[in-house]
């Protein structure tokens, strides 16, 4: 008989979507989050972390402007955001209390988690307060964040703090019982999948987007989230947050909604963050030599090897690494500007000193920093 995965999961991030949080947009649902709450301090006693990703605050904030549609504008999206956040908060500060547990607010944004500093420091925060037995309530800081730069969806920020946490499992509650083999709410014939591998092209194929105007993503980011929390080694399920104990019933190995497993080893920590880069600076396209040598052969990418670079960047950032036809093969952390990586291109190493009046590294990303794709 199989065993759900949260049985064994010790670090566990679970995501709760706008239309759970927010009884389909009609206002905060306080007889949910008081479940959630309860079932998170069983979780706690059972001596796993937990970390809570909530969405909401949007439709929240709408409702309690008393807005009878989400607005367009983003600056619209953006207070009601700031509006709703304050109430999320509260109603979990206050569900959390009843169990004697305290909880935290980080709002992350995509730079937050971009740039290394800032990556660590969070990672720190996170793990600090997990330490502590405090319970983090995590959401996209959408106050601050322009439509460019979002994470976009609360399953994919799911999907990166269990990369940042290492957590072991990604639980995604939602307002289905799980994946299904299309869109149940145009196709009444869909049945659920009840397991799979994490990263499976053809569970992408099934998922569609959001059914309602509540909701962001639909089951298709849920289905790349889970692909992305795989590249940590942390498995995910998407279950619905209605189910009476889904989160204990998870916890005690009973198989509910969809549960994916992480087949893949995990990448190591540094490389993980390159991988969780959703916004790149720039590229550079690859002529077939090196790309064989980065792919097959484990090898640093050296500037002869570099046909033309797109985009600006400077020393360290990350980019992306093209095949001759564009396509992503790779991507690293680059030891030369788009501007000197312009002057060596094509040049052997021996000359990038010759060329630029000086040498940083005889690389271009070295294999220590390379991420396959
Ligand atoms: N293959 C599928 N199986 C289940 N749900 C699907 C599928 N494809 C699309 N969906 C839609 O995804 C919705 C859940 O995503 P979303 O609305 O973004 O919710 P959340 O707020 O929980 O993130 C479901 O209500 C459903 O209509
Ligand atoms: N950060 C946004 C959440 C956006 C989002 O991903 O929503 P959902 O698809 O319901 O998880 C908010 O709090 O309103």
């Amino acid at each position: 008989m199989q065993t759900s995965i949260l049985a064994k999961a010790q670090r566990i991030v679970i995501k709760v979507g706008s239309s759970l949080v927010t009884n389909e947009g009609k206002g905060l649902d306080h007889a949910a989050l008081a479940r959630w709450a309860e079932e998170i301090a069983q979780l706690t006693k059972l001596g796993k972390q937990v970390v809570l990703v909530s969405s909401g605050a949007i439709a929240e904030g709408i409702a309690r402007l008393g807005w009878t549609q989400k607005p367009s504008a983003v600056h619209e999206k953006q207070a009601a955001a700031a509006v709703g956040q304050l109430g999320l908060c509260h109603a979990y500060e206050s569900a959390f209390r009843q169990h004697g547990l305290m909880c935290a607010q980080v709002l992350l944004t995509h730079e937050d988690l971009s740039d290394r500093t800032r990556y660590l420091n969070a990672r720190s925060t996170l793990l600090t307060l997990l330490q502590l037995g405090v319970i983090p309530i995590i959401n996209e800081n959408d106050s601050v964040v322009t439509a460019e730069i979002k994470f976009g969806d609360n399953d994919t920020l799911g999907a990166l703090v269990t990369n940042l946490i290492e957590g072991d499992a990604l639980v995604i509650l939602t307002d289905q019982t799980g994946l299904y083999t299309a869109d149940p709410r145009s196709n009444p014939t869909a049945t659920l999948v009840q397991t799979g591998v994490a990263g499976d092209a053809s569970l992408e194929v099934m998922a569609g987007g959001a059914g309602s105007s509540v909701g962001t993503g639909g089951m298709y980011t849920k289905i790349i989230a889970a692909k992305r929390a795989a590249r940590s080694g942390a498995a995910t399920i998407i279950a619905c947050g209605r189910e009476e104990q889904v989160l204990t019933r998870l916890a005690s190995g009973e198989m509910i909604g969809t549960q994916l497993s992480s087949v893949t080893c995990a990448l190591a920590a540094k490389k993980q963050w390159i991988a969780d880069h959703l916004q790149l600076k720039g590229s550079v396209t690859l002529d077939a030599g090196a790309v064989r040598a980065l792919t097959q052969s484990g090898s640093s990418l050296l500037p002869i090897g570099v046909l033309a670079v797109e985009g600006e960047f400077l020393r360290g950032e990350v980019v992306r690494c093209l095949n001759p036809d564009g396509l992503e093969v790779a991507r690293g952390l680059i030891n030369y500007s788009s501007q000197e990586t312009q002057r060596i291109l094509r040049q052997p190493t021996g000359q990038i000193e010759a060329v630029l009046g000086y040498i940083d590294e005889a690389e271009l990303i070295h294999r220590d920093n390379l991420v396959l794709c």
